[in-house]
């Protein structure tokens, strides 16, 4: 299981280099906010690690959604994350391919990954099981959830072990990873280990509890050793 670490400024990008993967994200404009391009690319400069940015919690715009995570690879991320803020398969099916091949027609080496919301029933967005097969049909890397509103309420209240268990495990008969993310805690971690997906997505538990303040070092390497 690998810990992604979520800053959002080239200040706390410097705290969280011990993470495994370091995801440039601008969280006053959504759970999965995009940040800028000169942002990302300072982020990566910073580091040998893998950079992730977030590219928005996307109505459905194939088109603009296909041209920003064009412009977020160029930028230097390395992982491409969307957020998927409508409802329906054939327009998730469409925006996800568009995102897809935007991506690998240029950087087949980057890896796309795709977010749906374990809060979805409250946003009436498509589900994460509707999504993974449309991502991995797409030729996408990664099936993720984070939380669509950021309002506290962690994954666990809308998916409990046994329905992020069989998340992870459509993932892997799908041939495609799996991500965890949304109000995650250091006590989650263990039953997270249990899960074992590849990736977990945190903020907040880096950040003391409260994804609006800054992240601590402290904290990412307490995450990172109760991780590995
Ligand atoms: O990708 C991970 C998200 O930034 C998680 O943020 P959070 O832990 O504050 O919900």
């Amino acid at each position: 299981m690998q810990l992604l670490v979520s800053p959002a400024t080239i200040e706390e990008a410097k705290k969280a280099l011990s993470a495994d993967i370091v995801d440039v994200k601008r969280p006053e404009e959504g759970s999965l906010g995009a940040s800028f391009p000169w942002i990302i690319r300072a982020i990566k400069d910073l580091t040998h690690k893998p950079v992730s940015a977030a590219i928005g919690d996307f109505d459905y715009k194939p088109g603009g959604a296909a041209l920003t995570a064009l412009g977020a690879a160029a930028a230097g991320a390395d992982y491409i994350k969307i957020g998927l803020m409508f409802d329906g398969i054939e327009e998730a099916e469409m925006l996800i391919h568009s995102v897809t091949r935007a991506v690998k027609e240029t950087y087949p080496e980057k890896m796309v990954v795709i977010a749906a919301y374990s809060d979805w029933e409250r946003l009436e967005t498509i589900s994460p099981y509707d999504m993974a097969p449309l991502a991995a049909k797409a030729g996408a890397d990664i099936s993720m959830v984070d939380t669509g509103i950021k309002d506290g309420k962690s994954t666990f209240e809308f998916m409990d072990e046994t329905r992020l268990v069989e998340f992870t495990k459509l993932n892997q008969k799908l041939g495609i990873k799996t991500a965890l993310a949304g109000s995650l805690k250091f006590e989650d971690i263990e039953i997270l280990k249990r899960i074992n997906p590849d990736i977990i997505g945190v903020r907040g538990m880096v950040c003391g509890g409260d994804r609006r303040a800054m992240v601590q070092e402290e904290l990412v390497l307490k995450a990172v050793s109760m991780v590995h």
